[in-house]
């Protein structure tokens, strides 16, 4: 396999993935990158799982051809796991990262550190037309800041601390968020696959 389209349009999850497929070789093409416009899939499961499936099975029988997608998410213990699988339009249906991140940070005001654990989740779903889905999770535990702090990455980062780090997911590099992120824990599991492509 040389290159491998994935089910997205988010920007922030194509860097992690360019970054994540560069040391198998592989050339990460997105909906972006197509020449026909894709409608958005609506996202009517109910769990990361769900949802992955939907897109990628979707994407692959529109286009006839072997697609990943990608769902994930930020749950928070202290608000019942939410955002979760809401975590893009938290805020609103305009998917603003800025919005949704200080709605979280809001909705935790008088939280004490040690109550503030949360954790990244990422569901990986493969479609490939005449063959059975897969699915495969990764988690990434770590604990909601006071402040948004960093630059780097997207959505939810800039609040996000992973566990053994006193750096947000924004501060590190895609490099450093690859390999402990959600994303790539989910992609470890799916690595079996890619071997045999
Ligand atoms: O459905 P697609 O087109 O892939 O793009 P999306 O942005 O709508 O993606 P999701 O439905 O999977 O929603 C995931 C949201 O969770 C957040 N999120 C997921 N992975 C993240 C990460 O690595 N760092 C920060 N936030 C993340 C981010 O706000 C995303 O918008
Ligand atoms: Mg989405």
């Amino acid at each position: 396999m040389k290159e491998i389209l994935i089910a997205t349009k988010n920007k922030g999850k194509v860097t992690d993935f360019r970054a994540l497929f560069d040391k198998y070789g592989i050339e990460v093409i997105s909906l972006a990158d197509l020449a026909e416009t894709i409608a958005d899939i609506p996202e009517t499961g109910s769990t990361f799982e769900e949802n992955a499936v939907i897109k990628a099975e979707a994407i692959a029988k529109m286009l006839q051809m072997p697609v990943l997608a990608d769902d994930s998410g930020l749950e928070v213990t202290a608000l019942n796991n939410r955002p979760g699988i809401f975590s893009a339009r938290y805020a609103g249906e305009e998917k603003n990262d800025q919005k949704n991140l200080h709605k979280v940070l809001t909705e935790l005001e008088g939280v004490a550190s040690d109550d503030r654990s949360a954790r990244f989740v990422c569901a990986l779903a493969v479609a490939e037309p005449g063959q059975e889905t897969f699915v495969k999770r990764g988690v990434c535990e770590g604990v909601i800041t006071a402040q948004p702090v960093g630059t780097h990455g997207f959505g939810y980062d800039p609040i996000f601390q992973p566990i053994g780090y006193d750096k947000t997911m924004a501060q590190l590099s895609t490099k450093e968020k690859n390999s402990i992120s959600h994303r790539g824990n989910a992609l470890e599991k799916l690595e079996e696959w890619l071997k045999l492509r």
